[in-house]
């Protein structure tokens, strides 16, 4: 028997008279690769915004590796073990790549030591950005764990491919390479699960194609689970075992990309009839 490591048990999501999730039930098998497809609006990022904490669902219960993560906050979800990117980019786009990467690792911080930060720096300065925090580690002689830091987030850089890209600014990077670093932020975190939503919107052919070797890639490395959510059919169809298909909220489908895509209901609600005698890869 595959273990479960994310387990979405009844949740109901409504806002006001608006049902965005509906019932939803399923799960994540370690070592998985799970597809959540749907017409927009569906409630495919609602759905992650219950399992990461954002929302807490009018009903139903999250269960990440046997604890009941229903209650808990962002921070504490990220700190168990849940990773995730946005829809739209969200790099701190003047700082480089490899600062980004290392202001994901909080984690190897205790709350002491960002407890004698504040201390000696009082409150975060207004609008400033998270560099702050670096400089104030490296201020108060933290140089010993900034080494480390670096040396963590230059392991990841190598490890994604993005290492000769290192002191490049995220702005200057194409679109591709900045979708690439968001995963390896949210992989800068040590998470078991990773919940990636649109990796592949507004991407080309080629970085797509890319994409998808990538992500099987880090699954294997970093010993994933992986619930995606994906518009890009090829991308669905190419790279998840099994897929679970969302109408208003709720499940209607669920099944293998070549059982999927000759769904009648998924045809008729998502898909068209183009992707009816389509291979998957
Ligand atoms: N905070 C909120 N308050 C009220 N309604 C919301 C909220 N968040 C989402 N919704 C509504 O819930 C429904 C589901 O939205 P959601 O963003 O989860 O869909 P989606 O499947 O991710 O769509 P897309 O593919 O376009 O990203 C939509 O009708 C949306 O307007």
């Amino acid at each position: 028997m595959m273990k479960k490591i994310l387990e979405m048990n009844h949740i109901t999501m409504q806002f006001g008279g608006l049902i965005a999730v509906n019932d939803f039930h399923n799960q994540l098998y370690e070592g998985e690769l799970l597809g959540l497809i749907g017409p927009n609006g569906a409630g495919k990022t609602t759905a992650f915004n219950v399992i990461t904490g954002i929302y807490i669902p009018t009903k139903g219960k999250v269960i990440f590796d046997g604890i009941d993560i229903t209650p808990f906050r962002p921070h504490e979800i990220t700190h168990l073990g849940i990773a995730r990117t946005f829809q739209n980019i969200r790099l701190f786009q003047d700082m480089t790549v490899l600062e980004n990467v290392i202001v994901a690792q909080h984690h190897m911080l205790s709350n002491s030591d960002v407890d004698k930060i504040m201390k000696k720096h009082g409150k975060k300065p207004k609008g400033s950005s998270p560099m702050w925090f670096i400089k104030a580690l490296t201020k108060i002689g933290y140089l010993s764990k900034e080494k480390e830091m670096i040396k963590e987030g230059l392991l990841l850089l190598e490890k994604v491919g993005l290492l000769h890209l290192a002191e490049e600014k995220a702005s200057a990077l194409p679109y591709g390479l900045q979708r690439k670093l968001e995963i390896a932020r949210a992989l800068a975190t040590h998470p078991k699960v990773l919940l990636l939503d649109e990796p592949a919107a507004g991407m080309n052919p080629q970085e797509s194609e890319e994409l998808m070797h990538f992500i099987r890639k880090i699954r294997d490395e970093f010993n994933l689970s992986i619930l995606l959510i994906e518009h890009d059919m090829k991308v669905v169809m190419g790279v998840c075992e099994r897929i679970l298909v969302l109408d208003y909220g709720a499940i209607i489908a669920e099944g293998k990309p070549e059982e999927i895509q000759k769904n009648p209901r998924v045809i008729e609600a998502y898909l068209g009839e183009e992707w009816k005698n389509a291979k998957a890869e």
